[in-house]
């Protein structure tokens, strides 16, 4: 898939120009191996599960780019190897104008000062055997970067930024509520000073009244420290309320990005517009469109030929929905705004007058497209 997204020396003389690009993945894959028994490395290739699967991400400085989709899409696995907490398949990650997609040793710690992942359960982040006051202050001796009183120091103030009391330094993981936790979890990650933070559904376990102190935490913070974020969620009102920009992914693809704005008022893809249609308060304002989408995502390892979608897909057209992987497209007369889907690309008229073809019709596209017979 292709990206619009670029920067010009031209761009960076102008002070119009958009905020200097941080990070940017490019045709990024993780993919998993699935079955290492003796039997398959003697008899046949191993399968892999295609958990990202060539994926361009471009994150501004001081934006927070919002990646949404099902369970099961890649979300986490983007994640975790854009922050290298895994190592790319292929693919390209550069950040601050670095290939550290390669990083290992001294570059690899270096580059986890700068990048932080704040996972769903903050426990994952924290030893249960350890105070959450010396959890926080590890990085700092991990990196050399405060010890004694001024390490002490330095997390019982970024304690209090988080709302926390200076008496909660000497509690263990199992003595705060989640909420408190996840605040923890926050200090963890910012300890460092860190210029990029992935945030892997960071609200999710919480009640609606804690997921809104947490979420304007967060908000508060990227102001105060200068931060870049990337915002992995399920919950499209959430993402929407965080985000700058959005990346939909669908089976380890980025099938749609753009603005929040042109995502939540001009969507293009069959998937994006599904998505939305399932959020309440979205619907109301979609409602002349069709109904909640079907089925479930596809497995991973064997994904479908053609668009990845088009066997859910309403908006399914013809053969070529089967057949080619449809490329990404710039959706006219709204910059950024990029799309990957072959019924975006029909004109409006064509769309408009556009009956879908269903039951054998549609079986008999689908298994003439893909084997080719057209
Ligand atoms: N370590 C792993 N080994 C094998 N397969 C994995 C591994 N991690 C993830 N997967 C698979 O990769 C695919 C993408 O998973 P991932 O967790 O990235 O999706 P997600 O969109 O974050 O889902 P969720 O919202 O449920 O966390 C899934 O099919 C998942 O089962």
């Amino acid at each position: 898939m292709s990206t619009t997204d670029t920067d010009s020396t031209s761009e960076q003389n102008d002070s119009t120009a958009p905020p200097r690009e941080l990070l940017r993945t490019a045709g990024l894959k993780k993919y998993f191996a699935l079955n290492d028994g003796l039997l398959d490395r003697v008899f046949g290739e191993t399968a892999h599960v295609k958990a990202v699967d060539g994926v361009n991400l471009t994150v501004r400085a001081g934006e927070t780019v919002g990646v949404v989709g099902e369970s099961g899409c890649g979300k986490s696995t983007l994640g975790r190897t854009l922050t290298r907490l895994y190592d790319p398949t292929d693919g390209s990650v550069i950040f601050d104008g670095e290939h550290i997609e390669t990083y290992s040793g001294r570059d690899l710690k270096a580059l986890r000062r700068r990048v932080q992942y704040v996972f769903q359960d903050p426990m994952s982040a924290l030893n249960p055997r350890k105070t959450v006051g010396e959890s926080v202050g590890k990085p700092l001796e991990v990196h050399d970067i405060a010890s004694g009183t001024e390490r002490t120091d330095r997390v019982a103030n970024l304690f209090e930024e988080m709302g926390l009391m200076r008496s909660q330094l000497d509690a263990y993981p199992h003595e705060l509520s989640g909420g408190q936790l996840q605040r923890v979890g926050l200090a963890r990650a910012l300890i460092t000073e860190p210029d990029l933070v992935v945030f892997d559904e960071p609200v999710s376990a919480l009640d609606v009244t804690l997921q809104a102190q947490i979420l304007n935490l967060i908000n508060r913070l990227q102001g105060e420290y200068d931060l870049s974020y990337v915002f992995i969620s399920h919950n499209l009102n959430v993402v929407r309320h965080v985000c700058d920009r959005i990346a939909v992914m669908y089976a380890g693809e980025v099938v749609e990005r753009g603005t929040t704005e042109q995502l939540f008022e001009n969507p293009q893809h069959p998937y994006t517009r599904a998505l939305l249609r399932s959020v309440p308060s979205v619907r109301e304002r979609h409602e002349r469109e069709r109904e909640e989408l079907p089925g479930s995502p596809p497995s991973a390892t064997n994904p479908p030929s053609g668009c990845r979608f088009h066997p859910r897909c309403p908006e399914f057209i013809d053969g070529r929905c089967v057949s080619e992987a449809p490329e990404t497209r710039s959706v006219a007369g709204d910059q950024g705004h990029e799309v990957a889907c072959h019924w975006a690309e029909l004109s409006v008229e064509k769309r408009e007058a556009h009956t879908p073809p269903d039951g054998a019709a549609r079986e008999t596209i689908e298994r003439e497209g893909a084997s080719g017979e057209k």
